[in-house]
Parts: C-alpha cells; sequence; structure tokens
C-alpha cells in the first residue's frame, strides 16, 4: 500500500498581520499544518483555527525580547531541506519535517527611521533578523518551497493551492519579490547608518539642497569604499556635482587622449569650453584675458584653462572648473579672479590652495578628485520612481584610431595631427554634453558647441555662430577696445560678445548701458567687415554627437571655416553629405561611435 504523502507544513511569522486569518482559514481547508511565531501565533488561535507556536519543533522559548523566535535549525534546516537523498537523511537524523509555505513580512524599519527624532537604539530594535532569514531561506529554496511576502498574494496563492499545487512559475514569481524585499530592507537599514555613522564626505555628503532650494534633502553618496573626491574648502551643491563628476572625466580623458594638461569650463552639465595646453599667442592671452598671468607660458595647466574659460567667456560665468593635473599657482591665479562656483583636480600646489581657499571668503568649493579611481561598469538613477540602468559610456576616444576612415575625399591622405588632436578634443567634449550636440574646435579647444538641441541642425547653428563670435573677438577693432576705468570683467566680455555677435544696441536706454564701459565707442561691424575676417577663419574640426540628418549641417558648419568633418554615419542622406562636403573641401571622417550623454 502506497504511503500517505505527509502533511504539508507552513511557518507564519508576520507583522503586518492583514489578510492572515483568511489565509490561516484557507490552509487549514488543505490539511495544512501551521506553525507560527508568537504574535502571529496569537491572533490565528484567538480566530478559533488550529495552530501551534514554532517552539513545537524548535523546543526553544522565544528569547530576548523577541530576538531569537524563528531562528532554529528545525526552522531552516525544514526550509531549505532539498528533495535530495542526503538532505532527507540529515532531517531524518535530527527528526526535522520538511517546510512547504513560508508566510513572512517584515518590521517596519522604514516607517520607524522616517519618524522625527528616532533614536539609534529605536531604529536598531526595528531590524528584522528572524524575518529576513525566513525570506531568503525560502526564496533560495523557491524549487520545492513557497515565499509569500505581500499580504496582496494571499488569494492567488490559495485559489492555486485549491486546485493542487502552486506552480513553478509562481513560486519563482514570489521568491523574486522576497529577494526584492530584504534587498529594499537592507539598502534602508545601510542608508540610514551611512548618515549616522560614514564619516561626512567619506562614504556620504550631505548637499545644501537638490538641483533647487525647496528640493531636500540632498546627499551624495557611494554603497561601497569612500566617495572619490574630497571637498577641500566650501561644500558642493546637487548641481556643482552633476557638473564637476562630468568635467572631470572629460579632462581625464582629454589628458590621457593627448597628453596635454587638460581643463573644462562646466556650465549646467555641458562644457562652455574644453581644452589642452597649447601654448598661448600674444593675441589669444588678450583675447582669454590673461595676458598679465605671471608664469602662464610656463603653465600648460593655466593655458588649457584660459583656452577653455576664454572659449565662450558668457557661457563661462559661475563655472565648476576641472583640471587634469596638480594646480598650480599660474592657474589659480586665472580662477582668483573669475566668477566661478568651484575646481576640481587631482590636487594643488600649497601656493594654489591657498589662493583658491581664499576666493568667496573661503566658500568657493575646492574638490580634490583621486586620480585613480575607476567608477562600475555600470550607472544606475532613478527617475519618477524607476531605475534606469546602462553600462558606462567607457567607449575610448584616441587621435589615432578614432578619426582614420576618412570617407571623402576618396584616397585622402591621413589627417595631419592638428585635424586628429581637435577633432578629439571636440568628440570627447560632446561625450560629456547634453545631447543633441555639435562641437567646433580649433588649436586644441573647443571654439564652439552646440548643446541640448533637439534639431541637430540647430546646435550646428549655435556652435558655429559661437565659433564666430569667438573668431571675430581676434579683430584688432575687438583686440583695442579702450575701456573705461574700472569696467568690470564680466562687463568687457559682455561688450565684447554684443559687438561681436553683431548685438550693438538701438535703443537710447540699452545704448547708454552698452557704451558706458568704454572710453571710446568701436564702431559695430558692417556685414562686408563681418564677411572678410570670417573668411580667414580655417582649418577648423567639428563633431557631433549622431549622424548629419541634412546637408544643411554641412554647409552651415563650411561657413565657419570648416576642413575636418567627423560624425557617426546612417543617415539615409550619408551620401548627399559626402558629396557636399566633398564639393565644399571638407574632409569627412567616420566616428563610429555615437555619443549621447544625458
Ligand atoms: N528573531 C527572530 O527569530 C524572528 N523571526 C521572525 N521575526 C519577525 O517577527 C515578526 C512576527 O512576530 P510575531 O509573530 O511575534 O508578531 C515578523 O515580522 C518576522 O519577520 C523575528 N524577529 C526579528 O528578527
Amino acid at each position: 500500500m502506497a504511503s500517505e504523502a505527509p502533511q504539508k507544513i507552513a511557518i507564519l511569522s508576520v507583522y503586518n498581520k492583514t489578510g492572515l486569518l483568511d489565509l490561516a482559514k484557507g490552509l487549514v481547508k488543505q490539511n495544512v499544518r501551521l506553525l507560527a511565531s508568537g504574535g502571529t501565533s496569537k491572533l490565528i488561535k484567538e480566530a478559533g483555527f488550529p495552530v501551534e507556536d514554532v517552539s513545537a519543533i524548535t523546543k526553544a522559548p522565544e528569547m530576548l525580547s523577541g530576538r531569537v523566535k524563528t531562528l532554529h535549525p528545525a526552522v531552516h534546516a525544514g526550509i531549505l531541506a532539498r528533495d535530495l537523498a542526503s538532505d532527507e537523511k540529515d532531517l531524518a537524523d535530527q527528526n526535522i519535517s520538511k517546510v512547504d509555505y513560508v508566510i513572512c513580512n517584515l518590521y517596519p524599519f522604514k516607517d520607524t527611521i522616517a519618524k522625527v527624532n528616532v533614536t539609534i537604539p529605536e531604529a536598531v530594535e526595528e531590524i528584522d533578523i528572524g524575518g529576513v532569514t525566513l525570506l531568503r531561506a525560502a526564496a533560495k529554496n523557491h524549487s520545492r518551497v513557497t515565499i509569500l511576502s505581500d499580504p496582496e498574494d494571499y488569494h492567488e496563492f490559495l485559489k492555486e493551492l485549491e486546485k493542487g499545487e502552486v506552480t513553478e512559475k509562481s513560486r519563482q514569481h514570489y521568491a523574486l519579490k522576497a529577494f526584492t524585499h530584504t534587498a529594499d530592507y537592507d539598502s534602508a537599514i545601510s542608508e540610514f547608518f551611512r548618515r549616522k555613522y560614514a564619516g561626512e564626505g567619506e562614504q556620504q555628503l550631505t548637499l545644501r539642497y537638490g538641483a533647487n532650494p525647496h528640493q531636500k534633502p540632498a546627499s551624495a553618496y557611494v554603497t561601497e569604499g569612500k566617495l572619490p573626491f574630497k571637498a577641500l574648502a566650501g561644500s558642493p551643491g546637487y548641481i556643482n556635482l552633476l557638473d564637476a563628476l562630468n568635467a572631470w572625466q572629460l579632462v581625464k580623458e582629454l589628458d590621457a587622449a593627448l597628453d596635454y594638461p587638460a581643463a573644462a569650463s562646466f556650465k549646467h552639465v555641458s562644457p562652455a569650453g574644453a581644452a589642452i595646453g597649447v601654448p598661448l599667442t600674444s593675441d589669444e592671452r588678450k583675447v582669454y584675458m590673461v595676458d598679465d598671468i605671471a608664469g602662464i607660458e610656463n603653465s600648460g595647466l593655466a593655458q588649457a584653462y584660459a583656452r577653455a574659460r576664454g572659449a565662450d567667456r558668457m557661457s563661462s560665468f559661475g563655472d565648476v572648473i576641472a583640471l587634469s593635473r596638480e594646480v598650480d599657482q599660474a592657474t589659480a591665479k586665472i580662477i582668483s579672479r573669475e566668477v566661478s562656483d568651484g575646481v576640481v583636480a587631482p590636487g594643488y600646489t600649497k601656493e594654489a590652495l591657498e589662493l583658491l581657499t581664499k576666493k568667496k571668503g573661503g566658500k568657493y568649493l575646492v574638490l580634490q578628485m583621486d586620480a585613480d579611481y575607476v567608477p562600475p561598469p555600470h550607472e544606475t538613477r532613478t527617475l519618477f520612481g524607476v531605475n534606469l540602468t546602462q553600462h558606462r559610456n567607457d567607449a575610448a576616444i584616441s587621435p589615432q584610431n578614432t578619426f582614420n576612415s576618412i570617407v571623402v575625399p576618396k584616397d585622402s591622405a591621413p589627417l595631419p595631427e592638428s585635424a586628429q588632436r581637435d577633432l578629439t578634443v571636440a568628440t570627447i567634449a560632446l561625450k560629456f554634453t547634453q545631447s543633441n550636440s555639435v562641437c567646433y574646435a580649433l588649436n586644441g579647444q573647443v571654439i564652439g558647441l552646440g548643446a541640448g538641441q533637439q534639431s541637430r541642425i540647430h546646435c550646428t547653428r549655435l556652435a558655429g555662430d559661437k565659433a564666430d563670435n569667438w573668431w571675430m573677438r581676434f579683430h584688432e577693432r575687438a583686440l583695442n577696445i579702450k575701456w573705461k576705468q574700472g569696467t568690470k570683467r564680466p562687463e568687457k566680455s559682455n561688450a565684447i560678445d554684443m559687438l561681436c555677435a553683431g548685438l550693438t544696441p538701438e535703443n537710447e536706454l540699452e545704448k547708454a548701458d552698452y557704451e558706458r564701459v568704454f572710453d571710446d565707442v568701436p564702431a559695430p561691424f558692417t556685414a562686408e567687415e563681418r564677411k572678410a575676417w570670417l573668411a580667414k577663419l580655417g582649418e577648423v574640426a567639428v563633431s557631433s554627437d549622431a549622424f548629419f540628418p541634412f546637408t544643411d549641417n554641412v554647409f552651415r558648419a563650411s561657413r565657419s571655416g570648416v576642413k575636418y568633418i567627423a560624425a557617426p554615419l546612417g543617415s539615409q542622406n550619408d551620401q548627399a553629405c559626402f558629396e557636399v562636403a566633398e564639393k565644399l573641401g571638407i574632409t569627412y571622417v567616420e566616428q563610429h561611435l555615437r555619443l549621447f550623454h544625458h
């Protein structure tokens, strides 16, 4: 005669007792033996259903005011045992029965820590140990055991049970829920203790607020190891960190690709400028307002920052700066007199740090980056409660390997080194620019960058207009402006921008405002003067973060002295773009990486 199947066993241990009695009723109806921890057992008993305390199998009382209830081999061997002969023997030797169903939800740790002025001992008592162990053990053995961690699932579970058995698919679904429940629970615990125990600035940093002052609280943290930066002065805001962490990657990659000191000037999570330390000409020193900086000719880093800041001085106002190498006095001197929010670099000389920590009465943000820090390969962010995860964009861009697929002209010689360099600068800048983006570069620096436009031609126009503006600043009329004594640097930048962009005012009030900074008001550029001067701009390199969909981009680039274009292919109009480029004397290079960035 076939032996009768052993009675199924369920262990119940729930903090949230919603739906418990209906569940108990259903289980009893299916002849399941119920074992439950103290409070859970009491409630079921009072409702008149047959239930035993867990101690019936552990032969040990609940202890330490509930700290130990279900933590016992009789429970966990019963849950974890597989249908293997060796496991069956182990159970038989210890007289332990297999457990088939585990119903468990955890102490309300999150609700407890959300209370105002919660103490550490109060929080500690809400850290569930036995429940997490029940959930993990049962979820681990889901090939045999069903784990219910959500009262919402009781009904469906009972429906299946009444039909015979819980399906494998359901067990998998419930196991995943249990694993997610414990992971979420553990994150809440570690976050609570990170705030309490991790030294401020070590693994986590409290930020003044998020993107806006009403977005509080805000913090930056890593879950493993230490934060890769230290604040030597000032305290960063949320957007400062977005800028600093993007800008740092940019300069690190630029320096590695071209073996030059590199600098970036960031605003609102896109570069206003980026450059390597190509020596400055005397005109460049004037245009970038650094002709009085002692020792600049001997500092590659200072020249890199002068270029990065000088590319688009209007956009760089209040920037976050990234520098790829130890900051010296000349670089710090430039920074010290510009309006800027902060700087990130791998180190600072004593003199440089002294200058920077005095800026803004000591509130200027000075971050020291761990130059050896390698981030994990995956990046995750939460948006509207949804986690988005992706492999980090760790694709390498290098002058030698990224720009050797020349499409037109056919049989072209390899690009000159200067073009490879400038395309590298433009392309690495785009890698850290909000998309869509197009960048014009020359002399190892960005000269025009169009960021965050939905239309590519708008990027190409915006960046091209900025490049034109940059070039107009080298016109002798702009170089030789006679300023009123006491005119501030931002006022000069603003007036130069209006003059060079052809935006000199006509309205009397605005005109008076514009003209008050000059000793000698410069004449606006005529259309002919502009045209003649812009015709002298040449050898410019352009990179695009995705393909050019129409030929208008090539035509527009050509108007700003563009000689080299690097872009991904894939547009229906690729061929037409190549033909236009060839006719305009532009070398078109296939750049194989699409570089969207958000
Ligand atoms: N210590 C233990 O062995 C233990 N076993 C289960 N629990 C938790 O105790 C709660 C249920 O307790 P009760 O049945 O006494 O109301 C559940 O949230 C469960 O997750 C435990 N409590 C804390 O770790």
